[in-house]
């Protein structure tokens, strides 16, 4: 035993015998003397030297931490390059003080190993006295242990500095430790150790949250413009329902006291609208944009992170843009803070995943199939593929074959190898009956039965093949009154609204400008330029007494996006009130029919029709969007002049 190990020893029982311990402002060091005498039985004057578990037992304590490990071993090795030439070494403890992991200099292997600075280590205050690790395991705070601060005499040559490690809810998991076995004597000489060890520290939790939490939406706020994206300090992760499913340390600091499991708006006293829009290219794309007040004071500013894990994407093509802001959730992103929208939202999201087929109402253009859409993006089934038909727009003729498919050689003109039905091809997706009342009765029931029996009978097929498919169905039509008139079947009527979820026409809508940020950002960017919408040109889109179409908002916003210089919307480039249409569109004669809303179907002539729809490779929709039409009305026009697509090109309704 060194001389200077027996005056460590003289020292300890000094104190540990004296009044010193009584004294409430005794150090966190001097508290611990105390408890290896008083609680763990331990003799200053017998020096026990480091305990290491065999692998074994190791491992067994390394698997219970797993995951926890991963983000560590990272934030390890970054904290060990910059203090390796310093004489540190890197060391991370379970909760009970075992050593899980460690990164050292491997020419001192032997050294370290002697010291306990190694893999297997104990370190729990109970077996080694005071030390970092064991105590700060019982302070729950970062500390350094500092030469003779150790209790043992074997240690009293090292510098420990530690942080406790918290996972997401709030449990002492882990120990993050810096130790020398030699350093200056001064204890400041830890100073800077001690600041790097908390911020690993907070980066190890914080990637540990990030990672349980990667399926949620996180909101960061933090005090550094700027970082926030990166280091915001206080983190909650919530549900698309909005509900509050994990804090980190920071957020549980600044929160003291809440239970998670609230709303997050509750947590923050903002509205809901509020918070998604944060997501609107978070703080670093809009300077100053989004600042949050917390409960307990204090302004952040705040970021929004979408789930990382990403359901892959939906097989059919994606309908014509709809999205106000992409990094939303299905849902979410359809309105704003509309009192009537978010009710009906609110209403949707329960549906969800339910089995539940849904009716949904609304004017044309009020966005019955971007509610559709929403409904199965927000589901289990957003993988797989989303059907829409419309049912307004099949011949009589073809409709059956279409929706039900046929076998090879069942069906005059049909293909050969015969053709899957848009029933079939729903199969675990989603099936969007568009225009619903418009429906043969001949073919309701043959639909009543694909509902009732999950099955479908192909043309010609002789036995039935299960589908298993999600029925939304829209109409702009009041279906009871068909149901009274015997035009619509009353059982299938029942078997489709399960529920029913009735849009607003625009003209009703209170989220104007929410739609018109939304709508305006996806027009610039289809067309790739970097044009803003003024103010006053804002203003007057609001002041427009709209009717019930949100088509044709679109068009006035891409007709101004036509007319537009020099990056920027002028409220010159808002036309409202344009003649009525006449004939297909151009960029050029666009503003003819931007703003027309007569879905009167005689002004377009038949060649003029078939002309757009080629032009268009038989896209209804976008071929109605082009002309401020619904599709409903497109299809009717069809009808009425005879006019079907070829053969080799389907009819696409998206
Ligand atoms: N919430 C929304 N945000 C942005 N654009 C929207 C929204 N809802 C609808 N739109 C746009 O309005 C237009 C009409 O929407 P949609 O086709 O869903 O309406 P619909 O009620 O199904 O129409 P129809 O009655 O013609 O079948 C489309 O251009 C669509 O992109």
């Amino acid at each position: 035993m060194t001389s200077l190990q027996s005056r460590h020893i003289d020292n300890v029982y000094s104190i540990t015998t004296g009044a010193a311990l009584a004294d409430p402002a005794a150090s966190l060091v001097h508290k611990s003397w105390a408890r290896c005498v008083r609680d763990h039985g331990l003799d200053p004057s017998r020096p026990s030297p480091a305990r290491i578990l065999p692998a074994q037992e190791v491992r067994a304590h390394q698997q219970q931490l797993e995951h926890f490990l991963r983000a560590a071993r990272s934030g390890m090795e970054d904290i060990y390059r910059r203090v390796a030439d310093l004489g540190y070494m890197v060391l991370l403890t379970d909760a009970e003080g075992i050593t899980v992991d460690y990164i050292g200099n491997p020419a001192w292997d032997d050294q370290l190993r002697k010291a306990g600075l190694y893999l297997g280590a104990d370190w729990n205050e109970a077996h080694a006295g005071t030390c970092g690790v064991g105590t700060c395991l019982i302070e729950r705070q970062p500390m350094t242990c500092h030469q003779t601060e150790h209790f043992d005499a074997t240690h009293i040559a090292l510098t420990c500095t530690t942080a406790p490690l918290f996972d997401h809810s709030g449990k002492l998991t882990a120990i993050l430790d810096v130790s020398a076995l030699r350093s200056p004597e001064a204890r400041e000489s830890q100073h800077l150790v001690r600041h790097l060890v908390a911020i690993y520290a907070r980066m190890i939790e914080d990637a540990d949250f990030l990672r349980s939490f990667r399926g949620h939406w996180i909101l960061r706020l933090g005090s550094a413009f700027g970082l926030v994206d990166v280091a915001g300090e206080v983190m909650l992760a919530f549900d698309e329902g909005g509900t509050v499913v994990g804090a980190n340390g920071g957020a549980r600091q600044a929160f003291a006291g809440r239970a998670l499991g609230g709303a997050i708006s509750e947590w923050l006293h903002m509205p809901m609208d509020a918070i998604w829009r944060i997501g609107n290219g978070g703080a670093s794309a809009m300077p100053f944009a989004h600042t949050v007040l917390l409960p307990g004071g204090g302004e952040y500013h705040a970021s929004l992170l979408a789930p990382r894990v990403r359901r892959p994407s939906v097989a059919t093509p994606a309908a014509p843009a709809a999205r106000p802001n992409d990094r939303l959730p299905p849902l979410e992103r359809i309105a704003g803070d509309d009192p009537q929208m978010q009710k009906l939202l609110a209403q949707a999201r329960r549906l969800v995943d339910r089995g539940i087929h849904v009716l949904v109402e609304g004017e044309t253009g009020s966005g019955k199939e971007v509610l559709a859409r929403a409904l199965h993006g927000a589901s289990g089934r957003a993988a797989m593929p989303f059907v829409a038909v419309n049912c307004a727009a099949i011949p009589d003729s073809l409709i059956e074959s279409e929706l039900f498919g046929y076998t090879p050689g069942s069906f005059t003109g049909g293909r050969a190898k015969g053709m899957k039905g848009l029933i079939a091809q729903a199969d675990r997706g989603t099936l969007f009956l568009d225009e619903i009342g418009d429906m043969p009765m001949a073919l309701q029931t043959r639909l009543l039965r694909v509902l009732s029996e999950g099955e479908v009978l192909p043309l010609g097929a002789e036995s039935p093949q299960r589908v298993d498919i999600a029925v939304v169905a829209a109409t702009h039509r009041h279906l009871p009154g068909l149901v009274a008139s015997g035009r619509f079947r009353e059982d299938l009527y029942y078997r489709l609204c399960g529920a029913v979820l009735k849009l607003p026409p625009l003209r009703e809508r209170g989220d104007m400008r929410y739609l018109i940020e939304g709508m305006f950002n996806e027009e610039a960017a289809a067309m790739s330029s970097p044009v803003r919408l003024s103010e006053e040109a804002m203003q007057k889109l609001l002041a427009h007494d709209w009717p019930g179409n949100l088509r044709e908002l679109r068009n006035v916003l891409r007709l101004a996006l036509a007319l537009c210089s020099d990056g920027r919307v002028g409220v010159e480039d808002i036309q409202l009130q344009l003649p009525a249409r006449s004939g297909h569109v151009t960029p050029a004669n666009v503003a003819r029919v931007a703003a027309s809303s007569a879905d009167d179907p005689d002004g377009i002539a038949a060649t003029e029709l078939v002309e757009l729809l080629r032009r268009h490779r038989w896209h209804v929709a976008r071929a109605a969007d082009e002309l401020g039409l619904s599709r409903a009305t497109v299809y009717r026009h069809m009808k009425r002049h005879g006019i079907a697509p070829p053969r080799s090109r389907p009819l696409a309704d998206d």
